[in-house]
């Protein structure tokens, strides 16, 4: 960086200083506060998506969006070049950059970041940061700083693609490094066709119990918008959008967070909706839960969770790929056995675990955070994840992918018609309906519900897969959270010493009690959940365990 790029950056940052006395983090969805503190901060990621994007010698993504925290709220989070989080390695730096307290001392962290790095910035392809916000009403002058940011590393872009859901922007920008087509036209066609395709591969004589309408409840955010584009170009679905975000307030009362924590109808739906097959996104369309509202019961809900879907999915895809190997059996030249693995956390339902094990399933733990699912879902050839409050996709390898490819190819020429085939290009078409970057609501939405007409299954047929175990979470307030040290995917405290084993007696007494306790990731505070044969019996274990933390911490 010469002098005159010095100046530039000095100059820049002068107008965006930091709030006094407060410190950012950029935790398991990047930097989160009150919207009206956030200017410094989105100014600064802006540097660091233009210095990664010049690192990467690729396209970045800067997402402005709190999810689904409340509407006063934002924050801006890095898409790494294939669409994925920004990598572990730099969160460090975006740490120290947020919190920098003046123009001198944020230009010397970027000096010997960028030595330590050996960022060029000479001779390379120039920086590119492609800009995503959601429907917050302060997106529009965080987009601002973002810009602001990014224009201050001399000769580095940013292309603005509007308001858009966290997802969509991961996959455009995984697309623009791929040299695919990018536009959130692009991504509707991908979606719209991939699904009809589905749709088109459906056995003859399927039911079509589910073919009525459904429901989604749109958080009042920005997938209620883009749902209701999608609408006039598909077909095969018949679905009523609500809290579109005209009326009502962006995740008040409303929306997958909501509806999964309190399991409760979200506003804008009544007993009228009884048994009808409904949907919820969260504020940035990456989470997605279904439900149904139960008769005569004052709002309560049944609720289908990320752990149901990930169990359909999986399903799905187990039945495609045996289809497949039967073809395999019968001594088929161009075999290929695809390594399927299911990923979740130790928040995932005991029953739900033990149905996919029983399905034959391979299952593996990893913590709490979709960049650690991620990145394991990525060891297999199909890896499906999913956190049990709705977020996850499913990963397709290239290796299995082009394999793929071939064999469709092959089945097209060789055996026309026959199962095999259809199966084959099943695969393919969700490999491209679902968002090989981040788990994504709408696209996840309606690979659900291409499955279920595939199936022939209803909402109700579909929950009783398994019956989720009783479960009870609660938030123990301590004095330093980043006492708990857990090990086994956060299934066992290491340290302080002794709790471990005061949490196996207490949970020793309940038939099928398991329990944990993290810190979280998000807030300040030790997370305990439990779960047991009988819901009494999970509230007991967790009310104990909340105790037990509290001697153990201190509480404030
Ligand atoms: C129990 C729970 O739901 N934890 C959530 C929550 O993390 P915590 O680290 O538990 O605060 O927020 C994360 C980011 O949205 C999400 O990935 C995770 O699943
Ligand atoms: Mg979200």
């Amino acid at each position: 960086m010469n002098h005159q790029q010095q100046s530039i950056l000095l100059d820049s940052a002068a107008r965006f200083p930091p709030p006094q006395g407060v410190k950012f983090s950029y935790g398991t969805s990047g930097f989160r506060a009150e919207a009206s503190i956030l200017e410094s901060t989105v100014y600064r990621v802006g540097i660091l998506a233009a210095l990664r994007s010049i690192k990467t010698q690729a396209v970045i993504g800067l997402m402005i969006t709190a999810s689904h925290n409340h509407v006063s709220d934002n924050g801006v989070k890095i898409a790494d070049p294939g669409g994925e989080m920004l990598s572990q390695q730099w969160e460090p730096f975006a740490d120290s950059l947020a919190n920098a307290s003046d123009p001198e001392h944020l230009l010397q962290l970027i000096l010997e970041f960028v030595k330590k790095e050996n960022i060029q910035f000479e001779g390379g392809k120039g920086a590119e940061v492609l800009l995503g916000r959601d429907t917050r009403p302060s997106g529009e002058s965080l987009l601002e700083a973002a810009k602001q940011g990014i224009r201050s590393i001399v000769g580095a872009v940013a292309v603005d693609m509007g308001v858009v859901t966290t997802p969509q922007l991961h996959w455009m920008v995984r697309a623009t490094n791929k040299g695919e087509k990018a536009s959130e036209h692009d991504y509707f066609d991908q979606l719209i066709s991939s699904f009809r395709c589905l749709l088109d591969l459906i056995p003859q004589g399927a039911q079509s119990s589910n073919k009525e309408k459904m429901i989604v409840d749109a958080a009042n955010g920005v997938g209620g918008l883009k749902l209701e584009v999608i609408k006039k170009s598909i077909h095969g679905l018949n679905f009523e959008v609500r809290n579109t975000g005209k009326e009502g307030v962006l995740n008040d009362g409303v929306g997958a967070d909501f509806v999964q924590k309190e399991k409760v109808t979200p506003y804008g739906f009544s007993t009228a909706d009884v048994g009808m097959r409904c949907a919820s996104l969260d504020g940035d369309a990456d989470r997605l839960v279904y439900f149904t509202v139960l008769p005569n019961s004052s709002g309560k809900i049944e609720l289908v969770d990320g752990d149901k879907i990930l169990s359909l999915f999986a399903l799905f895809i187990k039945e495609q790929l045996s289809i497949l190997e039967e073809a395999n059996n019968k001594k088929v030249n161009n075999s290929y056995e695809a390594h399927l693995g299911v990923v979740q956390t130790a928040y995932a339902n005991g029953a739900s675990t033990d149905y996919l094990k029983q399905a034959g399933l391979e299952v593996v733990l990893t913590p709490t955070g979709v960049k650690y699912l991620h990145e394991k879902a990525a060891d297999f050839d199909i890896g499906v994840y999913f956190e049990a409050n709705g977020h996850g996709t499913i990963l397709f390898s290239s290796n299995f992918l082009s394999w793929l490819d071939v064999r469709v190819n092959e089945l097209g020429s060789t055996a026309k018609g026959s199962e095999q085939l259809k199966a084959a290009l099943r695969l393919l078409a969700v490999s491209k309906l679902i968002n090989q970057a981040v788990g994504d609501a709408l696209s996840g939405l309606f690979l659900v519900e291409a499955i279920l007409q595939h199936m022939g299954w209803s909402i109700h047929k579909w929950n009783e897969l398994y019956n989720d175990l009783p479960s009870r979470q609660l938030k123990v307030k301590v004095v330093d959270r980043t006492a708990v040290v857990t090990a086994n995917a956060e299934t066992e405290v290491v340290s302080p010493p002794g709790i471990q084993e005061a949490i196996n007696v207490l949970t020793a007494k309940y038939p099928r009690g398991r329990c944990f306790i993290r810190p979280s990731g998000t807030e300040d505070v030790v997370r305990v959940y439990a779960e047991a044969s009988r819901q009494q019996a999970a509230d007991d274990l967790a009310s104990s365990v909340a105790k037990l933390t509290d001697q153990f911490l201190g509480s404030h």
